[in-house]
């Protein structure tokens, strides 16, 4: 089969974008005339409300050889691990940890090798997250796949992924991630024998870069260090299939064509890559573990303001300087619920047991924080030195509503009995007499 050629990347997050694969596509001071050049189709494709207000409206125009509608009918298409059954078991407030998610022996797809962790809300209530990972072998072939229910952050950890999409071509390594807006088609290739990764699957508003407050104008993820590819198209005839995620559950039509055969598109509502590597993390530099709200990178807000359906923040390399204090993340309870992940290193709130491909789980009110060994490590710490943290890169889901794990994450091998233990050995130092 053949495969489109990337054709680089625009800079900014969320810019009115303009692309053409052949010159002189784009429609000039209109965007839908009588007739598009070269024979092509125009067509819209809305990711928000036709009346939301300016600054959110996003939407883009697109010039392609047939209109997405041209396909067969779908029809169910069983998938045994990718779905949003988030009620299957009960919502629990134990702390929970999962070993590296296991690599596939047979051949698996990205799409075949999504499974899901644990979520809340959904698609039909337009909020909450789904949490997957993705464990693959092999590229995608004769199929596409879009995602109508939410946008989706992969994160991958393990191999680069190409992603094709109607709106261009993305290749990620791990410590990149990419978002695919709700509704694009993509095909999903490895540039690597083997791939794993994690997914949030947003069903709520957009991602989007955080507001600063008083950090200023710059720092944390900035909006030019966020890429969206140029057009770029294929033109192949061929038995296909496209693959829809549509209120929970796949469907499966046959389609004759790529769909991605979009040779020029302008507008707001595409996808992206940023380079986790590119943050200019924000710390203290006196006293005390700020919030990890610090380290947020893009969040999609709820109704309420400041408290999101999903913020995705990260714990990348950095200096810890503060003095007299804990350095390493708190013990603490949080109102919000924490799903974390670990592209590579060690995260400094955990001397052992979470490891690159793992995953925690913390759930609203549950306490959790470094394990006796971390904190045993960092009380007794000389902090007149700066600590350097290098080659690590943890990150972490939080969304303000509770996360229900899956039956297959809690039945899963993977899953750390012991995982409690961690804060067991935690020694009483309480001593009235002391000072
Ligand atoms: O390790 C965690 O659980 C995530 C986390 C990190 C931090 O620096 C402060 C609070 C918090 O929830
Ligand atoms: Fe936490």
């Amino acid at each position: 089969m053949t495969t489109m050629v990337g054709n680089g990347y625009q800079s900014g997050f969320g810019n009115e974008f303009a692309t053409e694969a052949l010159p002189g596509v784009l429609p000039e001071g209109q965007n839908s005339p009588q007739r598009v050049a070269h024979g092509l189709y125009a067509e819209q494709v809305s990711g928000t409300a036709f009346t939301a207000p300016r600054r959110e409206n996003r939407r883009s125009w697109l010039y392609r050889i047939r209109p997405a509608a041209m396909h067969k009918p779908f029809a169910p298409l069983v998938h045994a691990t990718f779905h949003n059954r988030f009620d299957e078991a009960p919502a629990t407030p134990n702390q929970l940890r999962w070993d590296p998610w296991p690599l596939p022996t047979a051949p698996t797809d990205f799409l075949d090798g999504l499974v899901t962790i644990a979520g809340n809300g959904g698609a039909a209530e337009q909020g909450g997250i789904g949490v997957h990972v993705y464990a693959a072998n092999r590229s995608m072939e004769g199929r596409y796949f879009y995602d109508a229910d939410g946008e989706l952050l992969i994160v991958p950890q393990l191999g680069r992924l190409r992603l094709l999409t109607e709106l261009g071509v993305l290749d990620v390594a791990p410590l990149e991630i990419a978002v695919i807006p709700r509704g694009i088609r993509l095909r999903v290739e490895l540039l690597d024998a083997e791939a794993r990764g994690y997914v949030a699957e947003n069903f709520g508003a957009l991602l989007r870069l955080p507001d600063l407050g008083p950090i200023g104008a710059n720092s944390m993820a900035l909006p030019r260090d966020f890429l969206t590819p140029h057009a770029a198209w294929e033109d192949v005839e061929g038995d296909f299939k496209l693959v829809a995620k549509f209120q929970g559950a796949l469907w499966q039509a046959d389609i004759g064509h790529s769909p991605l055969d979009v040779i020029a598109w302008h507008g707001n509502y595409a996808p992206y890559k940023y380079d986790l590597t590119r943050f200019n993390t924000v710390g203290s530099i006196s006293v005390d573990h700020p919030d990890p709200s610090i380290f947020t990178v893009l969040t999609s807000p709820s109704d309420t303001p400041g408290t999101a359906n999903l913020d995705f923040v990260i714990f990348p390399p950095r200096w810890l300087v503060a003095e007299h204090t804990f350095r390493p993340p708190y013990f603490h309870r949080n109102v919000a619920s924490e799903f974390m992940g670990l592209i590579e290193g060690a995260y400094d709130a955990k001397a052992g047991g979470f490891a690159p491909g793992g995953m925690s789980l913390h759930n609203c009110m549950s306490g959790h924080g470094p394990d006796a060994a971390s904190f045993e490590k960092a009380t007794a710490a000389d902090l007149s030195q700066p600590d350097h943290l290098t080659g690590t890169m943890a990150f972490m889901f939080e969304t303000r509503k509770v996360f229900r794990p899956s039956a297959q994450a809690l039945s899963a091998p993977q899953l750390q009995d012991d995982y409690y233990t961690c804060w067991q050995g935690i020694a009483k130092h309480f001593d009235p007499t002391k000072p």
